[in-house]
């Protein structure tokens, strides 16, 4: 089937199949005395967009450059649109992956007008000049370059450079789009701007993308998946929403800030954030005892003038602009808690918390489920 997006053919973009996009099965990819990746797995369905998100250093470049093929993976099986691209027979070079990429500094070629940017794939490719001209054009068109053709990269902003990145990474009808940092170059206003623009054109040319980013708010804006990555594994894919409510470890609840992270104890009294404060009528199923790693998110705290059982005094609040960030310390045991209020915090009050919202997690960092033993939600 062709079909046809702005007058122009993009067949190959839109390639109607129920075969994953990618699929990286059981990828290890270790550097001297370094393990980058740790057995990744993952499989994209096509039309998605995936974030690789996390703290420097954990494997968001590596994994995307595997996937690329700019490195070989010491283990595993890398496919992408059913092909195996890497494996025990070897790897397929990167241009032979019919890839898209986009990198953090743009990696424009300075001598080369823009249209000539955009052209270097189909050059390559050996495409007849008159069909390269109308891919370029419908490609700077589809950026909203088309001013622009006979410029040098030189002279183009930040953004514009990155567009130009963009329209080259998509005018030859890449299997799959990757993207390393794409946006991180750009000050916040045009990041937010980018992130919102490139999403709407790879869903408008039905691509599937893959992106590193180490901001979880570009990972939100751009990506339909987000896979979190600590110390080379993959440690959750899920959407923004499921990842922030319910972190799958420590680690990505600790890396999204999702609310305060803690530890705690739980007996037949309940769980203990500190022993000095009265338990929360929360348990584990069969009555488990033991340590715990807790997380309070922020919008399972209020305060209120109503008496509880745990007064709080606000510690420190910091106004964002639509709300204020507000650290609270338990007047008896000076645990400090972090909260989301969208009115001026008063200096005092008394703590509420929904206990449905609380996360935890056992000492082999496995989620697990507290059950309240409290009629109420709230406490
Ligand atoms: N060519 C290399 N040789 C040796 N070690 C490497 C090489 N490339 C990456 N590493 C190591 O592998 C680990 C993962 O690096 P990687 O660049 O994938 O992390 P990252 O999550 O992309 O970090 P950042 O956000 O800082 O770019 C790091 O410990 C890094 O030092």
């Amino acid at each position: 089937m062709i079909v046809f997006y702005d007058g122009f053919p993009v067949n190959a973009l839109t390639q109607h199949t129920t075969q994953p996009a990618l699929e990286v099965n059981g990828v290890v990819k270790r550097f001297a005395g370094v393990e980058a990746l740790a057995s990744v797995n993952l499989t994209l369905p096509a039309g998605q967009v995936l974030a690789l998100l996390g703290p420097s250093g954990c494997g968001k470049t590596t994994l995307l450059r595997c996937i690329a093929g700019l490195i070989e993976p010491s283990e595993g099986r890398i496919l992408i649109s059913g092909e195996e691209v890497s494996g025990p027979r070897g790897c397929l070079p990167p241009e032979a992956r019919r890839l898209g990429m986009v990198f953090q500094d743009y990696a424009l070629w300075p001598h080369m007008t823009v249209a000539e940017n955009v052209a270097f794939p189909l050059t390559m490719q050996g495409i007849a000049k008159p069909e390269r001209q109308k891919k370029v054009e419908w490609a700077l068109k589809t950026v909203g370059l088309q001013e622009f053709a006979s410029r040098s990269p030189g002279t183009l902003s930040g953004g514009q450079q990155q567009r130009v990145a963009l329209a080259r990474a998509i005018v030859s009808e890449p299997r799959l789009l990757l993207m390393d940092e794409p946006l991180s170059n750009l000050d916040k206003g045009l990041r937010e701007a980018l992130a919102v623009e490139i999403r709407r054109l790879i869903k408008s040319l039905h691509l599937t993308a893959v992106f590193v980013t180490h901001d979880q708010h570009e990972a939100y804006a751009m990506a339909d998946q987000v896979a979190v990555l600590h110390k080379g594994v993959i440690q959750q894919i899920a959407p923004a929403q499921v990842l922030y409510r319910q972190p799958a470890t420590p680690d990505v609840a600790k890396f999204l800030d999702a609310g305060t992270l803690m530890s705690a104890t739980v007996d037949a009294k309940g769980l203990w954030l500190d022993s000095t404060l009265p338990p929360l009528p929360l348990c584990l199923p069969n009555a488990e005892q033991g340590h715990l790693q807790i997380m309070l998110p922020r919008s399972a705290l209020q305060v209120s003038s109503i008496p509880s059982t745990y007064p709080v005094e606000v510690f420190a609040s910091v106004y964002q602009g639509e709300f204020y960030s507000v650290t609270l310390e338990l007047s008896s045991g000076g645990l400090r808690l972090q909260m989301l209020t969208q009115d001026a915090p008063v200096s005092q009050g008394y703590l509420y918390i929904d206990l449905r919202q609380i996360r935890a997690w056992d000492s082999n960092n496995r989620a697990i489920e507290l059950r309240s033993v409290s009629d109420h939600s709230y406490i």
